[in-house]
Parts: structure tokens; sequence; C-alpha cells
């Protein structure tokens, strides 16, 4: 259960050699348990990768609106591409921030036929104007896949589960978004950069917050509905459960609801969604740690806990067509034009 939390915890991954490794499991099972955030800290991720990618951001949303139109996410079947301000929707109100979305580059192998979600893996749209900018994001997806996987075989430790089942669910298409949250146009205007959610498209989400300590945002709910500020550390990524993980954990790990409020001062940040993937079907995903987790095994309070998850409460059998909904309702036009068949289903199926 998520509790009364006031502040991130920082999860200092070199005390991962023993003998200080004991510690570092208990401090991770209380993030994992308690609030659903960490930072973490001695990560591995190489210095360049995480300047690369800095010194890339500004240069890149610096672009004419036209150049980046070129690569709009409206044009890939994957959804891989640019979004202009004010394309999303989230809470029910606009957000008020522009973003490039990439992946772990495979081939288009859908073909007809096949289920429909194996179209969400395919190329990226790779800006024409600076042939660094793959050579970047390609590094940094390489790093921040396996700093995850470093990562989930702590996760593993911590909750007493075998490594290889938390392997089993992943993908090989990982997602990674590059945000550009424009000045607000006067102080009383603070505004939404992002409203309230969870993340619903990951296993797990690892984020860089790419602008100075000065420039605040990012805030995550507790359970007295408290804000709590998640400052940006240098030389940490903030780190949090997306919502198939708290699915099977049966609730014992938590998505917890996060936002970013837009400030006077511009701000980027880099989610990378570890992926879950699409042939995961609901039983799978309830079924195989339930020895660990299931209502038996569960305090009283964790067992009544309820699993906010469009993917266990929806019609569709699979992650895979549980997300390629999520984002066709979030992206109509692509809906429109790539996934025909399936546009008006998804769309008006509540
Ligand atoms: O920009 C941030 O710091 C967080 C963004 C976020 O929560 C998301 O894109 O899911
Ligand atoms: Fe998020």
């Amino acid at each position: 259960m998520t509790s009364n939390f006031q502040s991130i915890p920082i999860i200092d991954l070199s005390l991962a050699e023993s003998p200080t490794r004991p510690e570092l499991l208990k401090q991770l099972h209380y993030a994992l348990t308690q609030v659903g955030f960490l930072y973490v800290s001695s990560h591995g991720v190489p210095r360049e990768a995480i300047q690369d990618l800095k010194d890339l951001l500004p240069r890149l949303f610096k672009l004419d609106q036209g150049t980046k139109e070129k690569g709009a996410l409206h044009n890939s079947p994957h959804f891989l591409g640019y979004s202009h301000v004010g394309s999303e929707m989230t809470a029910g109100a606009e957000d008020k921030r522009e973003q490039f979305e990439f992946a772990t580059e495979l081939p288009n192998i859908w073909r007809e036929g096949r289920p429909l979600y194996e179209r969400l893996k395919g190329p990226n749209q790779w800006p024409a104007e600076d042939p660094q900018i793959q050579n970047v994001i390609e590094s940094y997806i390489y790093e921040l896949t396996q700093l995850g996987e470093r990562f989930l075989t702590l996760v593993a430790d911590a909750l007493s589960v075998p490594a290889e089942t938390l392997f089993s669910f992943l993908s090989d298409q990982h997602r990674l978004k590059l945000v550009h949250y424009p000045p607000s146009d006067s102080p009383d205007s603070a505004g939404q950069g992002v409203g309230p959610h969870k993340d619903s498209s990951g296993w797990w989400t690892f984020l860089l917050q790419a602008s100075p300590p000065h420039v605040k945002g990012l805030q995550a709910l507790n359970k007295d509905g408290e804000w709590i500020d998640i400052p940006v550390i240098e030389d940490t990524f903030v780190v949090n459960i997306g919502q198939a993980f708290e699915v099977v954990t049966h609730g014992f790990c938590k998505a917890t609801t996060h936002r970013v409020s837009s400030g006077l001062m511009e701000r980027y940040s880099v989610p990378f969604f570890q992926g879950v993937r699409g042939t995961l079907t609901k039983e799978e995903a309830l079924g195989t740690l339930k020895d660990y987790f299931g209502a038996e095994k569960l305090s009283k309070v964790d067992a009544g806990a309820h699993i906010d998850s469009a993917f266990l409460c929806g019609k569709y059998d699979t992650w895979g067509e549980s997300q390629l909904r999520t984002k066709i309702r979030s992206h109509r036009d692509v809906g429109r034009k790539f996934y025909t068949g399936v546009f008006d289903q998804y769309v008006n199926d509540n």
C-alpha cells in the first residue's frame, strides 16, 4: 500500500556488492511497497551517454516546427515520432508539452493475419538534420536497457521472487520519450505539463530529469492526497513502477500517481519505459507470482487493495491488445489511418 511518504528514497546501487547488499534490499523493499518511486544513484550509466543526450535536447526542440513535423508521430503505425504541444490530454485536460517518441530500433515484422499489436514494433523516424541524433539516442536506449535489467535483478531479490520470472515478462521493445515543457507566459498561469497519471505503458520507468535543479515540476501523490516534490538530484534517475508490475505483484507494489506542473522556466525530461511483451495474458500476469503475492500471502490491507489497471478491467486478454487500445485512444489520428478495422471498437468499448 502506498503510505504517507513525505520524500522519495534514494537507493545507492553501489551497495549491491556484499556486505552492504542486505541493507540495499531492505531500502528497496520499502520503496517498492510503500512509495512506488525512488531515485537510483551510482547507477552505472556512463556520464557521457547522459551528457550527450542532455546536450541534444535543446538542439532538437529548437528545430523549426515544419522540420519537427516531418517526423510526426501521426505518420507512424508504431506510434513513434514527434507530437506538438497540446496533442495529448491527461485526466481530461490538455498537456502543455511537446515530445519525440523513440523505441528500441526494430524492423516492422507485422503482416496481415498476425496480432495487430505486433505492429507497435517497427523502425524509428530519425530526424534527418543531424546523423549524431540517432547515435546518441541508440546508445542511451542501450544503456538504459542494461540499467533496467540490473535493477530488475535487485527488485527480484528485494521481493524474494526468481529473477528469471521477472525477465520472462520483458519485451524486446522499450520506449523513450524526449519531453520539452515550454515555459508558462505568466506567473499565474502555472499550467498542466502532464496531468495526474500512473505509467501505463511500461514495466518500470527510468526518468532522467534533464534540467538544472532549480527547475521544478514533478510530483508524486501520497496516500493522504498530498503532492510530494521530486526535485532534480544530479547524477540520479527517478525510477517508478508501471501498471503492469502492479498487476503481476497483485498490488503489492503499486504504480504511484504523479504529475508535472509547468512553470516560468522551461523543463526537459526523458522517461524510458521498460517494455512488457505483448503476448502476456491476464491469466499469466496474475497466475505466475500467485504463490508469492496471491490473496492468502498478502496482509488483509494489501489483499483488499484495488489494482487500477485498464488491462485487467478491460475486454482484451493480452497486454499487447490493451496497449494498442490505449495508444489508439490517445492518438486517434494514427488509429483512424492505420487501424481502421478496430478503431471504432477501441474508442467506444468503455
Ligand atoms: O516529465 C516528467 O518528469 C515525467 C513525465 C511522465 O510522468 C510521463 O511522461 O509519463
Ligand atoms: Fe509518468
